[in-house]
């Protein structure tokens, strides 16, 4: 069966690997020692292989032969110290930054485990990415205004306004904003809400992979509660990667964890409750 996220798209900025099959997450990893339980079935997964990266006209690598795979609607979580090098790597699946060595790509595996087809690059417009603190990055003065912020604006891209005009409603049920006007100031949200917004706003693009950095920072205790609700329900059909502190709140909606080493040594663990 054929599944994209978002509305019926006619195909409009999906390939292939976004009209993966609805199939039961194949592997899941629990804070346990326990090995994850594989069940093979045809599958892509995101993967970084061997990356460095030394920013330009530095010395030192701030992430070091960096390596993971993230298997298709699952969720990943990397923790470890500040200045590891977490965000680092965020930027670079984002493309907001270039590896200085290694890949960061899509691989689709068959039914036997192997890999099926020529692995891809991961595009960086089909990956959304949510900033720590994002609302202080609201700039429009009503909701709608700050979702469509960065639209095409000419006559030839009506299509794809249109589309996005589709995914927009789509985006602003998934999040629970619909019970608010879009004619509503971002600013006047509660905390939980201005979250809620931050993530509707990447899923207007219909991301691939969904990045969030410190999802709970800076929220109270129901708004943080409210944002793991919606990150569970968001995971039945995304594939999601944060870097948080919070480990204990995200516990239950975690496959697969790594830790960030101090030099940018990645490593999969278990984290520590
Ligand atoms: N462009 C850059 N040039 C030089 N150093 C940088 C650059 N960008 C980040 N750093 C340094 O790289 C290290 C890793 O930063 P990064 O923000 O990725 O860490 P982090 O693990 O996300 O930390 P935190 O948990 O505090 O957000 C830090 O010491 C930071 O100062």
């Amino acid at each position: 069966m054929a599944f994209c996220y978002g509305p019926p798209c006619a195909g409009l900025r999906h390939n292939k690997l976004c009209a993966a099959e609805m199939v039961p997450s194949a592997y899941r990893r629990v804070a346990t020692k326990s090995r994850p339980l594989r069940i093979s079935s045809d599958h892509s997964c995101i993967e970084v292989r061997g990356v460095n990266y030394r920013p330009p006209g530095t010395q030192h690598n701030l992430l070091n032969e960096v390596s993971l795979s993230l298997r298709e609607k699952s969720f990943g979580l990397i923790f470890g110290r500040s200045g590891s090098g977490k965000t680092t790597l965020l930027h670079l699946l984002a493309g907001l930054s270039k590896p200085t060595s290694g890949s960061i790509i899509v691989q689709r595996y068959g039914y036997d485990g192997k890999p099926s087809e020529s692995p891809e690059p991961l595009a960086p417009e089909r990956v959304g990415i949510v900033f720590q603190f994002p609302e202080r990055y609201f700039l429009a003065d009503t909701i709608l205004e700050e979702m469509t912020f960065g639209w095409p604006r000419q006559k030839a891209d009506f299509t794809l306004r249109q589309q996005l005009a589709l995914n927009l409603q789509y985006a602003v049920n998934s999040v629970g904003l619909n019970t608010i006007s879009l004619d509503e100031d971002p600013h006047s949200l509660s905390g939980g809400y201005k979250r809620r917004l931050a993530l509707a706003i990447q899923l207007v693009q219909t991301p691939q992979l969904l990045l969030l950095d410190e999802p709970l920072a800076g929220l109270d205790w129901k708004a943080r509660a409210d944002v793991v609700k919606l990150l569970r329900h968001l995971k039945k059909e995304l594939t999601i990667l944060v870097v948080s502190h919070d480990l204990k709140e995200l516990s239950s909606l975690v496959d697969i964890s790594w830790r960030m080493q101090m030099g940018g040594i990645l490593k999969e663990e278990a984290f520590p409750l």
